[in-house]
């Protein structure tokens, strides 16, 4: 039970707004889980193909149906240092498996975009969606029917949300996240942007900017910011996919081949064929959701997540909305001070005590739910340790500590940052949007200035260069939503809009698009509900309306009278350039039907 009655009244309001929904999504579930050992439906030629190239112990073993089969669903590819690692995985997962006396088998591979190489670049258009063909790719190879649970390789941004809904729409399947962990630290976040500012400025050239960028993004492992993908891990271990303290240990170490094997065994634990069933569709309820969203505000998590943990939920039947993290901002305090909102990194947030600490100070105040299912039993208190290598090489949990190891990175409940929590609603006259206020100074919370209008980023770049920029302004950039353009995020706009901020200017910035996790210094409502080309109201603004962003009253709107700006003209633009071209051309149909920002953004449901 959650000690705060606040909390506790706004998972109830979850509850039963999801009623129709999660109750359909259960009974199916359930139906699905009254066929018991699946690969006992299939025909002797659909099983004879299914373990074809099996070992001769493994034939004899899937042939029956009491040895318990685990699919592996990987996103393993070379483009994301966070997955990199994940090469090695299956046969340390087959390993692990043959030792417990269980059998794997790689279900099936999934596509994985690395938003930090595609930022700014057109491939950044198939991102979003990418999330739901990540869904529908891990459908695939589950679709099977061999397994009796399923564990998934994925960390980063788009990955863990699509490979959640996936692990929901075969909610009658155990389902472990097994992660690779974070880069080691290299260049401090703070001096990439920094360098990146100054050639934004001309002040360094291409070589130095290679040069910080390469020190900063330099080995296997996730990004060490705190954006989408850190943000994930956080996630999985707060809501019990992970084992408990998995998220943050650095791959190609002893430890995380000891996580990995323990995962392994424990996903074997937890089918049906053992005493401990836990069908991932049962194991999480909105609490667990409510305890996600807690912990995105307690860490000043990414603003991508409420669109992904829409979607994520919604794959469990679970309607959660931005008025529930809005309010739920309102009561969660910032305890991490971790770039973008704060100088330090992954790595140095694990150090300090991490997620255990972290789930400690917030079952102490009451803010999360001890009262959940997880991968690992029962109870999120016993995500409260700090993982150690044990002599034998297996993994051993020590208690969490009551005491920062560096209470500038993460402090207690009684000390937070910031009395409210990162992510905000804000409403008005232009719609609804987001704004991550975790990573903004207090005295940039409300801004009010002329917008500028743009209807790509690429406008306000050339802008900025031309000098067209030194004054107070709210950026608007139009048409980047989820039917225009596939919603890429915005993150390159960060350089200059920070070099104009630096120099004293009030700016802020004011999209249907989204910006990066990893974004964050910018006074920036993104997410714009209703978008330009489904007639928002943002396609009504023109240069010099003045637009007021409020994050601490929750509103957003140009200061324009009703009358006169209700009947403007909606601006329309030429978007034929994001109809083709690396790949955009197959996502045509996810353009026609993709749902609002504050739905999922989703082509599934
Ligand atoms: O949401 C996120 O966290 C981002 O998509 C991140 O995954 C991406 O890599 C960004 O581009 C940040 O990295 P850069 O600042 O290097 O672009
Ligand atoms: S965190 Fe972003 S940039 Fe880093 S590997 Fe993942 S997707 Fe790529």
């Amino acid at each position: 039970m959650t000690a705060d009655s606040r909390i506790e009244a706004i998972t109830k309001r979850i509850v039963e707004r999801s009623k129709p929904t999660r109750e359909a999504y259960l009974d199916r579930t359930r139906r699905a889980i009254s066929k018991g050992v699946h690969r006992s439906t299939l025909s002797c030629g659909n099983l004879a193909h299914g373990f074809a190239v099996c070992s001769p112990r493994d034939k004899e073993a899937l042939a029956g149906d009491v040895v318990p089969n685990l699919g592996i669903i990987t996103a393993y590819n070379d483009m994301l240092s966070a997955h990199q690692p994940f090469e090695t995985y299956p046969a340390l997962i087959r390993q692990a498996a043959s030792e417990a006396g269980g059998v794997a088998q790689v279900a099936g591979g999934v596509p994985a975009m690395c938003d930090g190489v595609t930022q700014g670049q057109p491939g950044m258009e198939l991102s979003l969606f990418s999330r739901d063909a990540i869904a529908m790719a891990a459908g695939i190879g589950l679709s099977h029917n061999m397994f009796d649970a399923a564990v998934y390789l994925g960390v980063c941004d788009k990955i863990v949300p699509g490979l959640m809904i996936a692990a929901l729409t075969f909610g009658h399947l155990p389902s472990v996240f097994i992660p690779a962990g974070p880069m080691t630290t290299g260049l401090p976040n703070d001096e990439k942007s920094r360098i990146r500012q100054l050639y934004a400025e001309g002040k360094v050239g291409r070589a130095e900017l290679l040069e910080a960028e390469s020190k900063s993004y330099h080995g296997p492992g996730t990004c060490t910011f705190y954006g989408t993908a850190n943000s994930n891990q956080m996630l999985m271990e707060i809501m019990g996919f992970h084992l408990p303290g998995a998220s943050f240990i650095n791959p190609g170490t002893p430890l995380r081949d000891a996580l990995t094997k323990e995962a392994t065994k424990r996903a074997l634990a937890i089918t049906a064929l053992g005493n401990e069933f836990t069908p991932a569709g049962e194991m999480i309820d909105e609490r667990s959701i409510v305890n996600g969203v807690v912990g995105l505000h307690a860490t000043g998590g990414s603003t991508n997540h409420t669109i992904h943990l829409i979607a994520m939920a919604r794959a469990g039947g679970i309607q959660l909305t931005w008025q529930d993290i809005s309010e739920l901002s309102d009561i969660v305090p910032l305890l991490a001070r971790v770039y973008p909102n704060g100088l330090a990194d992954v790595n140095h947030f694990h150090a300090a005590g991490g997620m255990g600490f972290l789930i400690k100070q917030l079952l102490k105040a009451g803010y999360v739910h001890d009262d959940v299912r997880t991968v690992y039993g029962q109870g999120l208190a016993a995500y409260t340790i700090d993982p150690k290598l044990a002599d034998d090489g297996t993994v051993h949990r020590e208690p969490a500590a009551d005491v920062s190891a560096d209470p500038k990175v993460l402090t207690t409940i009684d000390k937070p940052f910031q009395a409210n929590g990162g992510l905000k609603m804000l409403t008005g006259n232009l719609g609804k949007a987001v704004i991550k206020i975790s990573a903004v100074k207090p005295e940039r919370h409300v801004i009010e200035a002329p917008a500028i209008v743009f209807n790509d980023q690429q406008e306000l770049q050339d802008a900025f260069k031309a000098g067209k920029l030194e004054r107070d302004f709210v950026a608007v950039v139009r048409f980047q939503g989820p039917k225009a353009n596939g919603m890429p995020e915005l993150h390159r706009l960060t350089p200059p809009l920070g070099v104009l901020q630096d120099r004293g200017f009030k700016v802020a910035l004011v999209t249907d698009g989204r910006m990066s996790g990893a974004s964050g210094k910018i006074p920036a409502a993104i997410h714009l509900t209703p978008e330009a080309v489904d007639g928002g109201a943002i396609a009504r603004i023109k240069d010099g309306d003045m637009v007021r962003l409020d994050a601490v009253a929750g509103t957003l709107e140009v200061l324009v009278d009703a009358a006169e700006f209700d009947a403007r003209p909606l601006a329309t633009t030429n978007l034929d350039d994001n109809e083709f071209g690396m790949g955009r051309e197959l996502f045509a149909s996810f353009r026609r039907i993709a749902g609002p920002a504050d739905q999922g953004a989703s082509v599934l449901f």
